[in-house]
């Protein structure tokens, strides 16, 4: 072992018996407990389960890990919970007759700090700072040239926790296809898009994520992986144009899970670990869901929002647009709004993927904001790993300057904890899978 290999390791046993007394009961001292890029998912698996109190818990939840599944499922299509809507109107209706309103309801009615200071199309200096990759020149560049824009990429990831991606190989007819369907879905009568509804995901046109307030915003939300619902859902409504629908959906999702896992492997390289390190627990019972969300005209958008402020508590979040701004996020505590690109995925890090990267990558708050004329359309494709992928932050991302900040967690233990909570602000990051969190 070289000495700047046993210097860090001894760096990271001190750091844990300093955190330990604070941390939660799954971790146990060592520096077992990040991972070696090196190693494959199994022998990471393998060193975390040596720690003999780990072993216990861990066989414990591969007893649990054999229903997950289906209790994810049944937790999404069953509705165990009272869904967190409003008894309003459908979104649909309500927009069409206050075309022009001088007053919105007051339930839609923000908190004077929550409305948006920023309107939809009120693009800055900033505005044109965040980056945007062209992966065509990855693949023609010469391998300087392919350096410079992994090592970009990665600073993107950092500084932004946000990045536009253009020729990223997914067709463009196919975006095009997807906008135009699904804004025809959100266009049907409430009663139509209401025979969706399934449980916690499909549609839903009476948002309350605060208890007291309700987003000006209506969504589809479609389980895509590890068992897809798109087909079971989208049968539910009677359009002519369904079956055309879920071929699009299903060849969308395929086309944005190619680019996800690409994506990945760059951010992987971007930090110098093996290109696999993250794809590696996606390429099979990768966890997603696809997200369809409409914004139909709001006569007051400055009092209103289409989506609160938050972060996105998955790992990584793929996302088009139609040609209608909105979509606003926040760095260093000021909100800049993101142009839309027809032509260009907006990506960005999820909760996971901070704790995951040690909190090297950041996931950034953002919302979505109004206008009164024109409805805005965008899909999100919310990229999770294997249930039971265990992410652990590589000791690689550990050091002086970014002490080891994450226990290991799973989307199986997380997901559960994640839908007791509002979708409000910064909540993922500071929750259990902090070494300093303390359960309540
Ligand atoms: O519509 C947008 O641009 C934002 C969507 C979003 O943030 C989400 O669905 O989590
Ligand atoms: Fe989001």
């Amino acid at each position: 072992m070289s000495l700047h290999v046993f210097a860090r390791v001894k760096h990271l046993q001190i750091r844990f018996r300093e955190i330990l007394p604070r941390a939660t009961s799954l971790v146990q001292p060592g520096p077992i407990f990040v991972a070696d890029s090196r190693q494959g998912s199994a022998q990471v698996a393998q060193n975390l389960s040596s720690a003999s109190k780990f072993t216990s818990i861990k066989n414990h939840k591969m007893a649990e890990a054999k229903i997950w599944r289906e209790d994810y499922m049944t937790s999404l299509f069953v509705a165990p919970k009272p869904r967190r809507t409003m008894n309003v109107d459908n979104l649909g209706d309500l927009s069409a007759a206050l075309k022009n309103a001088a007053a919105i309801p007051d339930v839609y009615v923000q908190p004077e700090g929550l409305r948006p200071d920023i309107p939809y199309d009120g693009f800055s200096k900033e505005t044109d700072q965040l980056p945007v990759f062209d992966l065509h020149n990855l693949s023609t560049g010469a391998v300087e040239e392919r350096r410079r824009f992994i090592n970009d990429l990665g600073c993107a990831c950092k500084e932004w926790g946000f990045l536009q991606l253009r020729n990223h190989g997914v067709p463009l007819r196919l975006i095009q296809k997807m906008i135009d369907l699904g804004m025809r879905f959100f266009q049907m009568p409430a009663a139509e898009k209401e025979k969706a509804t399934f449980g916690q995901v499909g549609y839903e046109g009476r948002h309350a994520y605060m208890p007291e307030r309700v987003h000006w915003g209506e969504t589809l939300a479609l389980v895509s992986g590890p068992i897809s619902n798109v087909e079971e859902i989208l049968r539910m409504i009677c359009a002519d144009y369904r079956e055309e629908f879920i071929t699009t959906v299903n060849e969308f999702i395929h086309e944005i899970q190619k680019i996800g896992l690409v994506l990945l492997e760059l951010m992987a390289e971007s930090l110098d670990l093996q290109k696999s390190f993250f794809s590696q627990h996606f390429e099979k019972n990768a966890t997603s869901v696809t997200r369809l969300n409409y914004y139909p005209p709001c006569p007051q958008p400055s009092m209103a929002l289409g989506l609160y402020a938050h972060a996105d508590t998955n790992s990584i979040t793929v996302l088009i647009q139609n040609e209608i701004g909105g979509l606003q996020i926040r760095k260093d505590g000021r909100w800049i709004s993101v142009r839309p690109f027809k032509d260009a995925l907006v990506v960005n890090v999820g909760d996971c993927l901070q704790a995951w990267t040690n909190g090297h990558f950041k996931s950034v708050e953002h919302r979505a904001v109004l206008n009164s004329v024109k409805p805005r359309f965008s899909v999100a494709f919310f990229y999770n790993p294997d249930a039971h992928a265990i992410m652990a932050p590589p000791m690689e991302l550990v050091d002086e300057n970014h002490p080891l900040s994450y226990r290991p967690f799973t989307w199986a233990e997380y997901f559960p904890r994640m839908q007791k909570k509002r979708m409000e602000g910064k909540v993922g990051t500071d929750t259990f899978m902090r070494l300093d969190h303390k359960e309540v």
